[in-house]
Formats: structure tokens, sequence, C-alpha cells
């Protein structure tokens, strides 16, 4: 039988690190039913962070899909008479600043998300990074201020960051009961009731209760205080709560509420504590009631390839299939993965589907939706939901599969080039061929990690996103693929860019007995366009002056020219080239002649162009004890840092900067030496800026010095 869409719930749980995604994703797999044993993270029994070393370091690397049913509503953990079984498919992302990426993806292919805050340190600094990824991506969400057990355990604080420091809406649906160690239940301010959860059984079974007499007055302030945000979303009530505000029935309050969170005109906020086993029940309600279902989405948007018109595919079986590839993964027991989202129609288990990229039919020889630690089986997927194809030959992250007689492409994903490299060689010879298969595997489950060869040095040079990103990339070309390798210092990776427009006329002639070579062009070499990656080529040849057979070589000579730039060989991201003129020969000239004068004439002309070293500069955020402050600021300041905020946070101070990513390497042991162990900072890729020239002559000397 068909599943009812409505009932399905595609969410993500993002946080900052140690917020206890990890924790609280266990208990939800509990709850479920599929996990019956709980794990606790930091003993390495952990069912999510299946992968050894993140169990190892513990945190959560990969963002794995999972699947589970909560059926809703109950009472005390038996069913209602109306209850119904929900599909939720969960997506673990990770809260580590280097897998941004990872957050990205999950978001785009989620309908609603989980904001885990930890009760005592409030809004962090990646909670920032990630909320504002949500809010571009226009997620809904609730938030969840996990950890009210510990010490300091602050929900109304919270709250009030969420609105200051996230610019959020956020209003509590639930008040605490009990402090800290005490804590033990929450008042529903919807429905006006208490709640206290067993400890016997993993508080699977609760008991209602009467609100506690010491809090009746605050329950009164926040209830009224739901009640007006959700009428002043929502007309029809506003006009019943000018009235008769106890008229507002709790049906009502419920419908108003989950229309202003899928609007994000508000975000509901509950408590809890997943580690003591309260209030993650109360969540999985609060997800059913309030977090869109994939119906509730608009319709995706993409081209049609062959017409290359805009079409939609609306969340119906009935429509083709298209879906969206978001992660590519290998499980040590079915082998390569592609975990896809499903916008339209369905796909059955042995069929063929087209991927747009390559224009090629792939047959999905099996379907699969994960348990965490086990795979089920589908014989088909519908609109709306999580699975993860088997038997495909080339699918990458962010391709579209789709009805081969109704191709569409949707929006690919953007990923940010990878800004930080070390060399690579493998220990031992005989694994030269082991390493290269290793690296091409995970690259391509990865966009932001790259292999290329240093063409200077013929050195094998993987490239990331931090230098974690690649300690862990080493760390499973080990554990995964067995083998070892020798590392090089982490580098840098600049790129060049030009910086002003040039004119300049190139001939390149050959005379060597027989057939030379000739080829003549003049053009003018500038800037990219605002906004414009790679080579933006305009060929503006008049009268033939050049054979049209010969533009696309002068094209393709400009665009590999781009690859090595003319000061230190890295990359260019972005120019213009417009052809003006230039001049064959009957004999000599051929395709080849006009790529070399390309490529010759684009060197050439850099100088003139101002070509410029780009290095990536990084935001950091340090969390210090005042006393720190003036240390940490004059040590930043050394860095090149530049400051861009300082304020307050939960006791401490924030230091926000940015600073040339050169100058990072080994921070975290500055760090800790200036602060006795006492400061955190996180750090993430914000831009690409001109390298002053001193730091410029130094990159051009090294790289001259390897080429020597
Ligand atoms: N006291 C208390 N500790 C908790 C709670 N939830 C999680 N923790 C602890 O906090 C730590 C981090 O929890 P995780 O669940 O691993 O956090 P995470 O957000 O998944 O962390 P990353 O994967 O590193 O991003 C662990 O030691 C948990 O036991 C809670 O409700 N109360």
């Amino acid at each position: 039988m068909a599943r009812d869409l409505l009932l399905t719930r595609n969410i993500g749980i993002a946080a900052h690190i140690d917020a206890g995604k990890t924790t609280t994703t266990e208990r939800i797999l509990f709850y479920t039913g599929v996990n019956h044993k709980l794990g606790e993270t930091h003993e390495g029994s952990s069912t999510m962070d299946w992968m050894e070393q993140e169990a190892e370091r513990g945190i959560t690397i990969t963002s794995a899909a999972t699947t589970c049913d909560w059926i809703f509503p109950k009472e005390n953990g038996e069913p209602t008479e109306d209850a119904q079984s929900y599909h939720f498919n969960i997506i673990d992302t990770p809260g580590h600043v280097d897998f941004t990426v990872e957050v990205n993806r999950s978001l785009r292919v989620l309908d609603g998300l989980v904001f885990l805050f930890s009760a005592v340190d409030g809004v962090e600094p990646q909670s920032e990074t990630n909320w504002r990824l949500a809010d571009n991506y226009k997620v809904p969400r609730i938030g969840f201020v996990n950890k009210m057990d510990r010490q300091g355990a602050n929900f109304l604080e919270v709250n009030k960051q969420v609105k200051e420091m996230l610019g959020s809406n956020a209003v509590p649906i639930v008040l605490p009961i009990g402090d800290e160690g005490d804590f033990r239940g929450v008042v529903d301010l919807v429905r006006n009731r208490a709640v206290v959860w067993h400890d016997e059984n993993f508080g699977a079974t609760y008991d209602v209760v009467p609100i506690p007499e010491d809090m009746k007055e605050e329950v009164r302030e926040y209830r009224a205080l739901l009640i007006e945000e959700v009428a002043s979303y929502d007309e029809n009530l506003l006009e019943k709560f000018m009235e008769d505000e106890d008229s507002i029935t709790e049906q009502e309050v419920h419908a108003a509420l989950r229309a202003a969170v899928m609007d994000m005109a508000i975000i509901p906020m509950v408590c809890g504590s997943s580690f003591k086993n309260k209030g993650v029940q109360f969540l999985l309600d609060a997800v059913c009631r309030y977090l869109p279902s994939p119906m509730d989405r608009e319709s995706v948007i993409g081209v049609n390839p062959d017409t290359d018109k805009e079409e939609r595919r609306r969340p119906d079986v009935k429509e083709p299939f298209a879906a969206l590839a978001f992660k590519i993964a290998t499980d040590p027991f079915v082998g390569r993965l592609a975990f896809f989202r499903v916008y339209s129609g369905r796909l059955d288990a042995g069929s063929y589907i087209l991927n747009n990229r390559s224009g090629k039919k792939e047959r999905i020889s099996r379907i699969y939706q994960m348990h965490s630690n086990k795979q089920n089986a589908l014989d088909y997927i519908e609109a709306g939901d999580i699975g993860a194809a088997v038997g495909f030959k080339d699918i990458k992250t962010g391709d579209t599969m789709s009805d081969e007689k109704h191709p569409i492409v949707l929006e690919s994903m953007d990923f940010p080039d990878p800004v930080i490299g070390i060399a690579v060689e493998p220990k031992t010879k005989a694994d030269v061929d082991k390493m290269g298969m290793a690296l091409s595997k995970l690259a391509e489950e990865d966009p932001t990690f790259t292999v290329r060869t240093d063409e200077a040095s013929g050195q094998t040079i993987i490239s990331g996103m931090g230098e974690l990103h690649l300690d862990i990339i080493v760390d499973r070309m080990r554990r995964e693929f067995k083998v070892e390798v020798n590392q090089g210092a982490p580098q840098v990776e600049y790129k060049e860019a030009i910086t002003r427009a040039a004119q300049h006329r190139e001939v390149y002639k050959k005379q060597s007995g027989g057939r030379g070579k000739f080829a003549d062009i003049q053009f003018t070499l500038e800037p990219a366009d605002e906004g414009k990656t790679g080579l933006d080529f305009i060929s503006a040849i008049k009268g033939g002056n050049i054979p049209k057979e010969f533009i696309p070589s002068i094209e393709k000579g400009f665009k590999q020219a781009m690859v090595n730039g003319p000061l230190a060989g890295y990359e260019v991201d972005a120019m213009k080239v417009t052809l003006t003129d230039g001049s064959y020969h009957d004999v000599d000239s051929d395709q080849l002649s006009f790529e070399l004068a390309a490529r010759i004439g684009f060197r050439n002309a850099a100088k003139a162009a101002k070509a410029v070293i780009m290095e990536p500069i990084m935001k950091i955020e340090v969390i210090t004890p005042e006393e720190n402050m003036g240390d940490i600021v004059g040590d930043l300041n050394r860095r090149r840092g530049q400051m861009s905020d300082m304020g307050d946070r939960a006791g401490a101070k924030t230091v926000k900067a940015t600073v040339p990513l050169s100058e990072m390497f080994g921070y975290v042991t500055t760090l800790r030496t200036l602060s006795s162990g006492r400061a955190t900072s996180t750090m993430e890729f914000s831009h690409y800026a001109e390298t002053p020239s001193n730091i410029s002559e130094e990159v051009i000397a090294a790289a001259k010095g390897v080429e020597s």
C-alpha cells in the first residue's frame, strides 16, 4: 500500500559539536523501537557512528540517513485511538566546521530541522553557522535545549540567545520542571499540563501531574506569550484572542503554530536531557505536529536538458520520477551507496534511471533504507522519501536521477574549493596503485576533497577544507583501504587572479624544414565580470582573419592555461578573454598552433594584466576568559588578523576575526598555551583575497624553488 506522504518527516539534527546529537539520535532510535540497546557514544558502541574513528574521536563525521517509525499520538506510551504511524528519515549532520559542506547538502534534501542547543553553553559558534545555512535553505525548525540535567542549565536563557544572537522568534512551548540534577519533566504550555518521566524503562513512560504550585504564575505568563505569538500570526485566532482568549482550543493552537513554524515565523522551543532519557518523545511528537511533510514543500524546479525549458515536479507518485543524489558512501556490507531524495514519481528496484550529468542510463539493482546499522531492501521507493541506491556505475553527489523519458536537471549543489593541501606518498612502493584507488574512491564520496599531481614535483597532493578533514582522509585510507602513507606538512592552496585589462598580440611561429607552425592572435585579457567563474571567452573576429575552425582551439588553450597560473602555477579561477584580431597561414596554421599561441600568449600577457597571488582567508571565533583576551587579540594581530567583533557569551569573551589560513597552522596549540587550555576556537573558510607583496614574493619563490 502506498505510504501517506503527509505522515513522512525528512528531518535533520543540527548543532554545535558535543551538544548531544549522537545521544539524541540514539534515544530516538531506541524509542522508535529500532535500537533496543542504548549505546553511550563515548564508549564506542554508538550505532550512528559506525565508522570506527568517529567513535574514537567522539564526533560524528558523515551524515548517514536513518529511517524509523513513530506512532503518534500516544498517551503514556500507549497509542491513542486516532494514532498513526509516522515515517521519519533522519540525517545526522556533523557539527565540526570542516564539514559544513555535509550540513549544506543535508539541508538541501531535508524538510525540517531539529536544532540542538546545550542548556549550559547556549548558542555556540557552529550553531550560528548552521542556523544561517538553515535560513538560506529556508528550513523550518524546532529548537531542542538538551542537557537540562547539567549544572548551570538555563532553558529561558537559551531562548533569549536564539532571539538575540540568531535573530529568530524563539517561543517556548514547554517550561522545565526541576533544576539541573532534579530536572524531571516539562509543563506542556499548549495543553496546559505537566508531564514527568519515569526514571526506569529509559523514560519510555511518564505521568501527567498537576502543574506544580510554585510554577503556576510562570506557566500563566509563558502560556499567554505563546497564545499571543500564535494569534498574532493567524488572523482568525487574533479575533478570538481579542474577544475571549480562553475560547481558543488546543487544536487551533497546534494548527496555527504548525503554519507559523513552516513559515519560519516561530521557532518552537522544547527542552530535555537525552542522556537522562527525558524530553525526547515530546520532541518527536513536536516533529509530527509542527514540521512539514514532503507534501508541504513547493514543487521542485529543474531544467529539461532536451528543451532547456524550466519544468516542475510535484511531490506526487503519479509524476515522472526525479531524485537528487546527495551523498555517495561506501558501506562495508553492501558496497557503494548513493543516498538520494525522491522529489516525484516512483522508482522500482531493478529499473533504469537517466543520469543527466553523464547522459547515461543506469540500472539501480537494489534500493535500501538504512536503519543505522542494518539495511532494509525495498521493492520500490516513492516521492518524498529518502533511500540509498546500489548497483550504479557513475553517480556523483549533486546528480539528478530521472525518468529516462522525462529528463530533468535539478539545481546542482555548489561546493567550496579546498583551501589546504598535503603531499602524500605510500610507505611502500607496492602500495602506489592501492593509494591511487583509495584516493579516487574517497574523492568520489566527498566533493570538497580533491587529488592532483603537482606538475613540478610529481607529488600527489590531497586537498580539503581543513587540517582535521585531511587527517580523517589519511585515517580512512589506513583503516578502510589498508594503505599506510607518509604525509608532508600542510600547505595553503593559493590561487592566482588577473586584476587589470591588458591587450596582447602573440605570434607563434616555427619553421623546421617541411611544414611549419603558424598562429597569430590578438586579444584582451581582463578580470571576469562580477559573479562569473571559469573562462568567459568572446570571439570578436571579423572577416575570417582567423578561420572558424581554429577558434575552439584558442579557447581550449586559454582554458588549459588557467590550470597553472603564470606566477607560481596556482589555478586561476575566473577571467575574461576577448579575441580581437589575428592572422593565419594557409599551409602552416593548424589547431595545435592556435592552442599553443593562446597558452603562451596568456603567460606573456599576465604581467601587463597584473596577475596576483590570492590566499584563503578564514573566519575565526575564539571564546576565552577575560584575562587572556589581550594576549589572544595581540597574537591574532601578529598573524595578520583583522578583528571584526568582540563580545560576551555565557560569562566569557568572544573575539571574531578574519585571518589568512597560512598564518593559522598550529594555532590550536598556541591558543592552549596562551589561555592555559581554557580558550576554544572555531575556524571556517571565508573568501580568497590578494596577498600582500612580501607574501606573494615568498610564495612565488617557493614555487620556483621546487621547479629548479
Ligand atoms: N549531562 C548530559 N550530558 C549529555 C546529554 N546529552 C549528551 N551528553 C553528553 O555530551 C557529550 C556529547 O554528546 P554527543 O551525543 O556525542 O554529541 P554530538 O553533538 O553528537 O557530538 P559530535 O558528534 O561531536 O558533534 C557526551 O559525553 C554525552 O554523553 C544530556 O542530556 N545531559
